[in-house]
């Protein structure tokens, strides 16, 4: 496939009735909303301000950031492009902007931002702990003692195996009660680039240069998804892979269930509490935070409503020092490769060109954005007449492009 930039597609927005995007603007926000509402014991100003993003979100339009927001958020916002779609619909404005606005308001709404009793209390922590309480996580966790027996190099595909279907375990969904949640889901790979991945990330001693290896994970959802995330950097240290990893968590909560560093230590609590191996992981991963080997950014930009192409200069810096940035999930697909209507059969090479250095997508499909499909791939999904594969969770892919 060609490494030549792709003529751009069209931008995806949510205007059309009846598109994923419409479905997640229309049904999923305001789900998300009533949720919020529900789960916490908000006086009548918070639930007078979630009221009128519920109106907003469905009727209204995107509105000026408030009078008491703070200046550098202002300044990031102005950056991000709020002037240009102050006053338009929701349903009129790129998809993936209006979606991470969404958020920045429902935080504003519940007084996250503000200096009152609400600062700072994440409306998402129920459903995130409640799902690594869950039984499911205890299953899998239990599941890891199974793996010492196998050979090394199985047990460091179980891993990345691990990682990347954990991303189905998007609490966004069942916030919505409209996506596939507890459905049995067939489980394929429509691009499968993990012998290029294993190239860059040998175990130690194998071809490699003698630089340290640098890790850079950007990690999507907290809870199931968070926990094999952690299992893979802590085994790619234990093999030697990589002498350090930079783990790039939100700066606040987004997308109901994504990773802050507060839930990154829920998480490492929940592993070494598990005992058995599951703990054994946990202090390992552990002593790499005390000595600096493992490490942990909350960039402003990763809650930002823009493609990877607009990054700033220092995370520039950041992944092109990497030996490889590895990009969890569905929403770090699209600002990866663009929130765009691309033809399937797009290079991801050529998608991702203008990043910065080595590059791995491991994301279950969530949203209609897809590339680098061979034309079989394409042709034998479109004629399964499995009409949601591209946006029920049910298939996967690992993309490298190095
Ligand atoms: O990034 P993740 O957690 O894999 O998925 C995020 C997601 O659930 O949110 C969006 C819809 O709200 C879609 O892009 C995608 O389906």
């Amino acid at each position: 496939m060609s490494d030549t930039p792709p003529e751009p597609a069209p931008v995806i927005v949510g205007d059309e009735p009846g598109s994923f995007p419409h479905g997640v603007l229309a049904e999923r926000h305001p789900a998300i909303v009533r949720q919020v509402r529900k789960a916490f014991p908000f006086g009548p100003e918070r639930r007078k301000a979630l009221d009128a993003l519920l109106a907003s979100c469905t009727d209204g339009v995107v509105e000026p950031l408030p009078a008491g927001a703070d200046a550098r958020d202002r300044d990031r916002w102005a950056d991000w492009g709020i002037d240009a779609y102050a006053g338009r619909s929701w349903f009129d404005v790129p998809w993936l902007w209006a979606e991470s606005h969404f958020y920045r308001r429902l935080l504003d709404a519940v007084g996250y931002f503000g200096t009152g009793a609400w600062q700072g209390v994440d409306p998402f922590r129920p459903a995130k702990l409640a799902e690594l309480d869950a039984p499911e996580t205890d299953e899998e966790l239990a599941a890891l003692d199974g793996l010492a027996d196998l050979p090394a190099d199985e047990r460091t595909r179980a891993l990345l195996h691990g990682s990347l279907w954990g991303n189905r375990a998007d609490l966004g969904f069942r916030l919505s009660g409209s996506g596939t949640g507890t459905q049995d889901r067939v489980q394929a790979l429509v691009a499968d680039d993990s012998d290029m991945l294993w190239e860059l990330l040998p175990p130690a001693g194998k071809g490699t240069s003698g630089r340290p290896r640098t890790l850079c994970l950007v990690a999507d959802n907290a809870g199931r998804e968070l926990v094999p995330d952690l299992l893979l950097v802590a085994h790619l240290l234990e093999r030697g892979s990589i002498d350090r990893a930079v783990l790039h968590l939100k700066p606040y909560p987004y997308y109901v269930s994504d990773a802050t560093p507060a839930d990154l230590m829920d998480a490492l609590r929940r592993l070494v509490a598990a005992g058995g191996a599951a703990a054994a992981y946990g202090e390992r991963l552990w002593s790499a935070l005390t000595d600096g080997r493992v490490t942990v950014r909350a960039h402003p930009f990763s809650c930002a409503p823009l493609p990877y192409a607009d990054m700033p200069d220092d995370l520039r810096e950041e992944f092109t020092a990497a030996t490889v940035t590895v990009l969890k999930g569905d929403l770090n697909y699209r600002r990866l490769v663009g929130d765009r209507w691309w033809p399937p059969t797009t290079s991801f090479a050529a998608a991702t060109g203008y990043f910065p250095g080595p590059v791995a997508a491991l994301r279950t499909l969530k949203s209609d954005v897809i590339t680098g499909l061979s034309p079989d791939t394409e042709a034998a999904l479109v004629a399964s007449g499995e009409q949601r594969w591209r946006t029920s969770g049910t298939h996967a892919l690992i993309q490298v492009r190095r």
